[in-house]
């Protein structure tokens, strides 16, 4: 060749490059620039974001930094995430697609899938299962570090849950798709009495709430998912073959909860955070049981609205 059209053929491939480079930069891809999983980061945000819920933070923060610092997990991580109703299972989700995609939930290789929205009808059973899989191979083929989020887990048909099943297994590969790196995030309900019961009896006993342990939760845990025939989780194997690899319980939140949430909220709402306006509309809320109003009856889940009347 001449070398002029060798130094033609350098440029072009140059060029080349260096457009790929840009598409990349501006484009969301699977590559490290959009997909990078930030420790410190995550850390952070469960530390100083997520109230009232130590034994959530500890299991999460310690699941997911040894998953995603493992260079070969034999399987992909699948976390379970259970408790009373706006204690934070969705908003824990949202902040770790945070430290992991750039782009948040806004990923597009974060899926979220709530049951009674995707999946309302029973008889469309079968048509849900072969798209959930579609989806799911199809996405993990384009980025094996995928995200899929179950919301309203215990509503979900056990055969839909099911047909995921082999995705969360130890297999090498299905049909040459490796769904190790990938993320299942599992959200539900069941067990939140129990969990309840559990951090009432130590509040009843006079003990800190940051005493409570993972241990004291697990039998509450286990007793409610395993043998509740209408959790959904009973009628699969995904408990008896070990698919789930962490069960995370969230407490109820109390009123001090709901003023760092209503504190939280109103600086995200562009105002200066006071504390009499929080404590006014934290005052207004429900709480049970009811002589004793410890917990909060909707968590920290209705206070973007209710702020609204107070301020
Ligand atoms: N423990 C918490 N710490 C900080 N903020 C919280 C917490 N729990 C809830 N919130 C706030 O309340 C909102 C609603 O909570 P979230 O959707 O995470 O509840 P949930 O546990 O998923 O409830 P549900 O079981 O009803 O789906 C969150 O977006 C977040 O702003």
């Amino acid at each position: 060749i001449e070398p002029v059209t060798t130094s033609l053929l350098v440029v072009g491939t140059g060029t080349a490059m260096l457009g790929r480079k840009i598409y990349r930069y501006i484009y969301e891809n699977c590559h490290e620039n959009w997909v990078n999983f930030n420790a410190t980061g995550l850390k952070y945000d469960l530390d100083t974001k997520l109230y009232g819920q130590h034994v959530a933070g500890q299991v999460i923060l310690k699941a997911v930094t040894g998953f995603m610092n493992n260079k070969k997990p034999k399987k992909p991580l699948v976390l379970s995430l259970h408790g009373w109703t706006g204690t934070g299972k969705n908003f824990v989700s949202q902040l770790l697609a945070e430290n992991i995609y750039v782009k948040g939930m806004e990923s597009s290789f974060v899926h979220l899938f709530t049951a009674t929205a995707h999946f309302p009808h029973e008889i469309h059973i079968d048509t849900y299962k072969t798209q959930l899989q579609d989806w799911i191979r199809g996405n993990v083929s384009i980025c094996p570090r995928s995200m899929f989020i179950f919301d309203e887990m215990d509503k979900m048909h056990p055969g839909l849950i099911d047909s995921i099943k082999p995705y969360l297994d130890f297999y090498d590969n299905l049909n040459g798709v490796s769904y190790r790196e990938a993320i299942f995030i599992f959200l539900s309900n069941a067990g939140g009495e129990n969990i309840v019961q559990v951090a009432l009896d130590f509040w009843k006993d006079g003990k800190e709430r940051e005493e409570i342990q993972l241990k004291h939760l697990e039998t509450a845990l286990s007793l409610s998912v395993f043998n509740n025939k209408n959790s959904g989780f009973w009628h699969t194997s995904l408990i008896d073959k070990n698919l789930v690899d962490f069960f995370v319980p969230f407490l109820p939140l109390e009123y001090k909860h709901i003023i760092q949430c209503g504190l939280a909220e109103m600086i995200a709402k562009g105002h200066s955070p006071d504390k009499e306006v929080v404590e006014k509309m934290a005052h207004d809320l429900n709480y049970f049981p009811k002589e004793e109003r410890v917990f909060s009856m909707q968590g920290c889940k209705v206070i973007p609205s209710r702020l609204d009347f107070y301020i």
